[in-house]
């Protein structure tokens, strides 16, 4: 592991790792077992429950459900072979434009 990794880099690297691990001994091996659907459920359902966070409760819960929302996202891209880079890196592809000006651009 690059010194210059971040803990989302680290918690990837933990979920990756756990393909065909032990279910029972394991959460992400579960999430795997269940298959893509089930993991793309759960990250629906941390979604609202980030969003209900924000409009209703307190930041702390907004940080708690914002982490559980992140992981399972990180266990869907793993499930889809998509590594934290590749988002970097569409992330760093759009920096400088404007989502305004992208999203007119689109009309045209
Ligand atoms: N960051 C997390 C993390 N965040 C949330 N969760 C788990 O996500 C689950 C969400 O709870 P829910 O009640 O929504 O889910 P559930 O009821 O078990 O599932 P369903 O009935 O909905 O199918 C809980 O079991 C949490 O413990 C996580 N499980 C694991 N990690 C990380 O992944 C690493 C590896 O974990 P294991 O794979 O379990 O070894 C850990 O060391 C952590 O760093």
């Amino acid at each position: 592991m690059s010194k210059d990794s971040t803990i989302v880099d680290q918690l990837y690297q933990t979920i990756a790792a756990r393909k065909g691990a032990d279910p029972t001994q394991s959460y992400t091996a579960k999430l795997f077992s269940r298959g893509r659907g089930k993991i793309a459920q759960k990250v629906g359902e941390e979604s609202v429950e980030t969003l209900v966070a924000a409009l209703s409760e307190t930041p702390e819960r907004v940080v708690s459900e914002s982490a559980d929302l992140l992981y399972h996202l990180l266990v869907l891209w793993a499930d889809c072979g998509v590594r934290p880079a590749d988002v970097w890196a569409e992330l760093e592809r759009r920096q400088g434009t404007s989502g305004i000006a992208e999203k007119n651009a689109r009309k045209e």
